[in-house]
């Protein structure tokens, strides 16, 4: 029976930017990324991705929007992630570097695909317009996707 694990990704907006971390170490290092990460068992999600994004970038939020929900399944593991995806342009502090993250703003025309997950280049989109999504990716190791779906989700 697979298990399954939360985490939280948070992506900052400001006017025609979008904050995104450099990975430092750990799981998808190397790659620009949101910030987030996983929710333990004493805090709930969006606790979890409060906590994250301060640690991970410095800012404060306190009014995150849900953007959608990423299941992901990597070929021959057990653990289903889970990753519940926020975002907000209302945020209080300055991006600052940290163990895990190197942060840095990007133009919206500038994203840098191809220096992330492969899966962002698609649910992104469904971010941006502020269209919730539903989705879920297999992958064969950390870049190859097998298979997906993704879809608008129902806004409660
Ligand atoms: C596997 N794809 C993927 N994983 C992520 C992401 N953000 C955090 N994690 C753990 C992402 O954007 N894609």
């Amino acid at each position: 029976m697979a298990k399954i694990k939360l985490y939280t990704l948070a992506l900052i907006r400001n006017d025609g930017n979008i904050l995104l971390g450099m990975k430092k170490r750990g799981f998808g290092v190397g790659r620009w990324n949101g910030f987030g990460g996983k929710v333990h068992s004493d805090e709930t999600i969006l606790e979890a991705a409060k906590r994250e994004l301060l640690e991970e970038s410095g800012l404060t939020v306190n009014e995150f929007q849900e953007a959608g929900i990423l299941k992901f399944e990597f070929l021959g593991e057990p653990e289903i992630m889970e990753v519940h995806v926020f975002t907000t342009n209302k945020y209080e502090g300055t991006p600052t570097e940290s163990e895990e993250m190197q942060p840095k703003w990007f133009p919206i025309s500038e994203v840098p695909f191809n220096d992330m997950w492969p899966d962002d280049i698609l649910w992104f989109p469904f971010l941006l317009k502020g269209q919730k999504f539903s989705g879920y990716f297999k992958f064969k190791g950390h870049s190859e996707i097998l298979d997906y779906t993704l879809e608008p989700a129902c806004s409660d």
